[in-house]
This record gives structure tokens, sequence and C-alpha cells, in this order.
């Protein structure tokens, strides 16, 4: 078993395999329902090592999983740069390794930069089917780059919203984005004008301090808040995270990693736990 050589699986043949994000949905679902589940779930999966690459403004994230309902032994070794000499550098980049369980030895590399993409999204997208308002109508992205592009293929492909728009610090990322996807998109000139009145906001951004403020946000809308992964980075204002029901899917991971809810104070009030999603 040990001497078959791993296969390797490129970002081609991810896309090839995987062309829709939404086709990731019943595992994830599944897979959720299984780690809230705690033990009788059979997932191990503990808090992700993330190492610093201070001289270069980058981290290495190493994320192990092992899922008893699955069989599978997993890890992604992620690494994602705050600043990028050449900026159409791609600003994460990720492997997956993938290893036989009975006896430990490597089965195949994956890319995962376009797993992480869809994965993301896909998460987002079944955390907005089970909390957003019923009546949802307008879609607000803030951010245009990776994620933003794979946030809108799910939510445009799984939800009728009738307005979708779109703000980038960068005002031309938006357009570039806007105009390479196939439906109609609003971009706007500001984060403000782009979020009044959104029914579903999306902040898939790198910024370090927020973006999104709850004096903007409709009461009842629902924030899939992505970006803010270091326990520094921001991207909702402290009004927002106290005026909101936090909804999480590890508590360890996000006491210790989302800056949104390290700096705003805010408490995780007691673990609720669902059968199904
Ligand atoms: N929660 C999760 O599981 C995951 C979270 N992420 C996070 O989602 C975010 C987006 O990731 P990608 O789309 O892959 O990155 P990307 O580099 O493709 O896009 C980043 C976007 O953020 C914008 N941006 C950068 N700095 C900003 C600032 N200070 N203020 C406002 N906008 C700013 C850029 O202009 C660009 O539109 C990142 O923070 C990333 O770490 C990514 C993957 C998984
Ligand atoms: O889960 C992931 O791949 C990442 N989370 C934050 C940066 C990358």
């Amino acid at each position: 078993m040990s001497s078959v050589p791993p296969v390797f699986i490129s970002s081609a043949e991810v896309e090839r395999l995987l062309p829709r994000a939404s086709l990731l949905l019943p595992g994830l679902e599944a897979a959720l329902c299984n780690f809230s589940a705690g033990a009788a779930g059979g997932v191990e999966q503990p808090l992700r090592a993330v190492v610093p690459v201070r001289p270069h403004g980058g981290f290495l994230g190493v994320m192990p999983a092992y899922s008893a309902a699955d069989d599978a032994l997993t890890t992604k070794l992620v690494t994602f740069y705050e600043h990028r000499g050449d900026s159409a550098a791609p600003s994460h980049r990720a492997t997956v390794l993938l290893f036989d369980p009975r006896c430990g030895s490597l089965r195949a590399v994956l890319d995962g930069t376009v797993i992480t993409a869809k994965r993301t999204a896909a998460v987002s997208a079944i955390a907005t089917k089970l909390l957003m308002p019923r009546s949802a109508e307008v879609l607000c992205i803030l951010g245009a780059g990776v994620q933003a592009r794979s946030h809108y293929e799910i939510f445009t492909e799984l939800f009728p919203f009738t307005e979708v728009r779109l703000w980038s610090r960068t005002e031309q990322n938006a357009l570039r984005l806007a105009s390479s996807v196939g439906g109609a998109v609003r971009v706007c000139g500001t984060a403000r004008e782009a979020v009044v009145g959104a029914d579903v906001i999306v902040t898939v951004t790198m910024a370090t301090t927020p973006i999104l403020f709850g004096e903007w946000v409709k009461p009842g809308a629902h924030v899939n808040a992505v970006g803010a992964s270091r326990p520094d980075w921001r991207e909702l204002d402290d009004v927002l995270m106290k005026s909101s029901v936090l909804v999480v899917d590890s508590r360890e991971a996000a006491l210790a990693e989302s800056g949104d809810v390290i700096l705003s104070g805010v408490s995780l009030g007691a673990p609720v736990l669902r059968s199904s999603v």
C-alpha cells in the first residue's frame, strides 16, 4: 500500500471535477453537523496552527482533520499574504494532502486553492440558507477578489436575488469582476451605498480595520463575515458585532482567530446543537 505513489490533482482537474461549488453542499452540511456534534460526530479537527512569515507579511496555516464518518484523514496547507510585490499574484494558495487513514501513507496531493474558494463560499451559502430573511432580495458583496467571485457564483445560483451590489476599495477590481460574471451587478462607489437596504451581506476583504458599520445594516439582515481571520484583523465594527446574533462553526476558532469577535469584546453564548442543517 505504502509503495503506491500519491496522485496529484491539479487546479484544472479540481475545476473539472467540481464545476460548481453547490456540488459541495450535501457533504459540507453533513461535515458541519458532525463537527457540531462533538465527540459523537467523529470529527477530530484541532485549532489550526498559523505561522507568521513576518518579513514578508505572510502566514502559513496548517489545518489537519480526521472524519470517522468519511474515514478521511487530511491536512490543508494554506499560505496567505497581506502585501504582495506582484499585485496580480493570488494572495491565498493552498494544497490539500490526503492520507490513507489505515496506515498513514500519502495517497493524494490536491490543489487546494480552488477548493478553498468553493468550500468557503459553499459554507457561507449554507449559513445564508438557514439565517437570511425570508424575503431576501438584495445581495451585497464587499471585496472583489477570489472569494467575492466564488460567493457571487453560488449565491446567484442558489438564491433568487433581484439585485446584486458590489463594492471594492479598488473600484477597478469591482468593475472587472462585475463585467466578467454572467448577470447584472451594480458596482457601488462606497461601501455604504452597497450595504444600505441589503438583505444579505458578504464581507470578503483583507481589511484590518472595519469596512462594515452597524449603522448602515438593515435590521434582520444576514452578514457572512468571511475575511477577518486573524486576531488583529477587522471587517465589522463594534456596533454591528454588539447588536448581532453571532453564529459560528467553531467557538474555539472564533475566540482565537476572529478579530471581529476578539477585538469587539463580544461573548459567545451557550452552544446550540442542531441535529440537521
Ligand atoms: N473564513 C474562511 O474560511 C476564509 C477566509 N478567507 C479570507 O477572505 C478574505 C478574502 O480572500 P480572497 O478573496 O481569497 O482574497 P483576495 O486577495 O483575492 O481579495 C481580497 C479583496 O480584499 C480587498 N482588500 C484588501 N485590503 C483591503 C482593505 N484594507 N480594505 C478593503 N478591502 C481590502 C482587495 O482589494 C480584494 O478585493 C481574506 O481575508 C481571506 O483571508 C479566505 C479563505 C477562507
Ligand atoms: O480557511 C482558509 O483557507 C483560510 N482562512 C483564512 C485564510 C485562509
